[in-house]
């Protein structure tokens, strides 16, 4: 079964500015993967390229095996995107958007966005121009969750939620995958959020892939060490994957710590320090 997305070396410039180099991942069912990189460091133009909101200057995006899914009204609705300024329409409250979207998608599933905007506090009178951002971004993943979709790709859904908005949100989004055998593709700032519901994590710097692995698999095998230059010769370099100097000493992101030499003690890692490193590890 070919995976629910996948993105195989696109590229993206901006004039002379290249902002994805060969950017590469997938997104299999039942997975949520979480991108993950610095302001800038090419998470949405990859999302835009995804969605077809921008051209890509190479590479190839399949969305459920389609490379072109504009093609499919049907597939097209499979697919539930939440971004940072969603334009849900500012005049219309709750009550009045239900109508909407149960003309608009086929599959629009009433009692389950009720249940939801229940479930995240939204005011059903209220218009959507008299939301919070907070309640905007939860009401905008509320629609996402709603049309029976298999995808959902979400720029910083949870980013300027509070803490029990967040909670309740993830638990949605944990739901959704076991439930509907879908995937999830979710760029995120919050690395608590990212150790709680990824299933797999994705990095990007510079618009180049720098880590893509499973997240157990980052805990249960990776290791941060802080070495000197001596044990730092004692290392494989195969199970070297960021580096950066930190004084005398280097602090080394390793794949393997069983394969670390003796006399090496690995500290147990966050999933912040291990974005902290990789994002300002040396080339
Ligand atoms: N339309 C555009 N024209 C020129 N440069 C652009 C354009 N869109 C994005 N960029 C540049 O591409 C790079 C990547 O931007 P992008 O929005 O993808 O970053 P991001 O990882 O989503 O960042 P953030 O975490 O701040 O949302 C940045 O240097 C940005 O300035």
């Amino acid at each position: 079964m070919p995976h629910l997305l996948e993105i195989k070396n696109v590229r993206k410039s901006f004039g002379h500015k290249v902002v994805l180099k060969d950017v590469t991942f997938n997104v299999p069912s039942g997975s949520i993967v979480a991108f993950i990189g610095d302001n800038g460091a090419g998470k949405s133009t990859t999302f835009k390229a995804i969605l077809g909101l921008i051209a890509k200057d190479g590479g190839t995006v399949k969305i459920f095996g389609e490379e072109n899914i504009d093609k499919h009204a049907k597939l097209k609705e499979k697919i539930g995107v939440v971004f940072d300024a969603m334009n849900l329409p500012a005049h219309l409250t709750i009550k009045q958007l239900n109508k909407v979207f149960e003309k608009l998608f086929k599959s629009w599933d009433q009692a389950h966005f009720y249940r939801l905007v229940h479930a995240f506090s939204l005011p059903t009178d209220l218009k959507v121009n008299k939301l919070s951002r907070g309640m905007s971004m939860k009401l905008s993943v509320a629609v996402a969750l709603s049309h029976n979709a298999k995808l959902l790709i979400l720029d910083e859904a949870t980013g300027g939620l509070d803490p029990s908005s967040r909670e309740e949100l993830l638990d949605e989004l944990k739901n959704f995958v076991s439930t509907s055998k879908g995937g999830i593709l979710l760029s995120s700032h919050i690395m608590s959020d990212v150790e709680k519901i990824a299933s797999h994590v994705v990095f990007i710097k510079d618009g180049e892939i720098l880590l893509n692995e499973e997240k157990d698999n980052i805990f249960e095998s990776y290791a941060i060490v802080d070495i000197d230059e001596k044990q730092l010769t004692l290392l494989d370099k195969d199970i070297v994957v960021a580096k950066r100097t930190s004084g005398s000493y280097f602090n080394v992101l390793i794949s393997d710590k069983q394969a670390l030499p003796k006399g090496i003690p690995a500290k147990t890692i966050s999933m912040e320090e291990v974005s902290v490193l990789l994002t300002r590890s040396e080339k």
